[in-house]
């Protein structure tokens, strides 16, 4: 459970006051997510999500990502939309952190991959990637290439009590990605952590997309291969390259990859499975005891990684090269 900050009952009451939603029902802590405090509020206006953004939440970024969320739903996104309070404010103060009160969305993320879904999230990140155009704010990918290292300086130390020889092996990975990182593929807004629990679906059909905290400016392609590492790899660590066809297949016909970003996916699949291997490792290391949090294994990161190490070959995903 991702509940870091207590709030008490009085707290939320004198909260939700200054909100047109009516007298608190209830308010329970939810039992997922890793990054911030999440409330399943439900008012006599009925079930809402409270948030209060945590340590990995720049304060400075809350107007990015509340006003990219109003900018998606905008243009037909189903996706969370912050709620002002009786002045008109969206963004406030609970037990000392930034808060904010979003809409509940409908559906349930997928606790089984089909190769359904990822037929789905193809499309809905295209959808996204399109839907980002013309938004006035931008916000740069701290979490990006140039992120890595000092993550990296912040875990190496103690990286090999995970698992011995990591720390060298991330070295030479991050020295070989600093050199060929791409930097001209196209780029716009994107969602970087695009996992099974941020998309949900109804009737077997993708319903919205929630958890907007690391969105940012990046390569389009970027958020593809985040895609391919949380959603086409299967329990017993196979790559699934029918689940992988779908996705950019399906990705492919709302927004068509060119022939420089299917080349790059490997590289850029490589970055996605080191930057999740980072902070995994990280909160591995540093979780605060007494947190309500399941912590994520680093070391599926690194099976991932070590996969794309090996591709050489864009068919290896089920993609063609044009
Ligand atoms: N707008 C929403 N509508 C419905 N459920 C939500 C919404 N936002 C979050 N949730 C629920 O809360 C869980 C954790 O939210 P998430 O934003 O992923 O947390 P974190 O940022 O801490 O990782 C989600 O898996 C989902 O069950
Ligand atoms: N998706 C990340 C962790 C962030 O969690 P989320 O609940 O915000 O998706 C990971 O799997 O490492």
């Amino acid at each position: 459970m991702a509940v870091y900050t207590e709030v008490s009952d009085e707290d939320v009451r004198a909260f939700v006051a200054q909100y047109d939603l009516g007298d608190v029902v209830s308010c329970k802590g939810i039992a997922e997510g890793v990054e911030n405090s999440n409330f399943l509020l439900v008012t006599g206006k009925g079930p809402f999500i409270l948030t209060l953004y945590e340590k990995r939440v720049d304060p400075a970024d809350l107007p990015f990502f509340l006003g990219l969320m109003d900018h998606l739903a905008a243009r037909g996104l189903t996706c969370p939309q912050p709620v002002a309070g009786t002045d008109g404010v969206a963004l406030r103060s609970l037990c000392g952190r930034p808060a904010v009160i979003v809409t509940f969305l409908k559906g349930m993320w997928p606790r089984r991959i089909l190769a359904d879904h990822c037929a789905g999230l193809g499309e809905g990140l295209a959808r996204l990637h399109l839907a980002g155009d013309g938004f006035e704010l931008t916000r740069r990918n701290a979490l990006s290439v140039a992120g890595w290292r000092p993550l990296f300086a912040a875990s190496r130390w103690r990286a090999d009590e995970v698992k011995p020889g990591l720390a060298d092996s991330l070295a030479e990975e991050l020295d070989y990605l600093e050199t060929h990182w791409p930097t001209d593929l196209p780029a716009g807004i994107i969602h970087a952590d695009l996992f099974p629990d941020n998309v949900f679906f109804s009737d077997g059909a993708l319903s919205g997309l929630i958890d907007f905290y690391f969105a940012c400016n990046d390569l389009f392609a970027y958020d593809v291969a985040i895609c391919l590492n949380a959603w086409c790899f299967e329990a017993d660590g196979s790559f699934n390259v029918t689940k992988a066809r779908l996705l950019l297949a399906s990705y492919d016909r709302v927004r068509p990859l060119s022939a420089a970003e299917r080349e790059a996916l490997p590289i850029l699949a490589r970055g996605s499975a080191i930057r999740f291997l980072l902070t995994r490792l990280y909160d591995w290391l540093n979780t605060p005891t007494g947190a309500m949090v399941k912590r994520k294994d680093p070391l599926e990161y690194l099976h991932k990684l070590r996969f794309h190490q090996q591709i050489r070959h864009i068919a290896d995903y089920g993609l063609d090269r044009s």
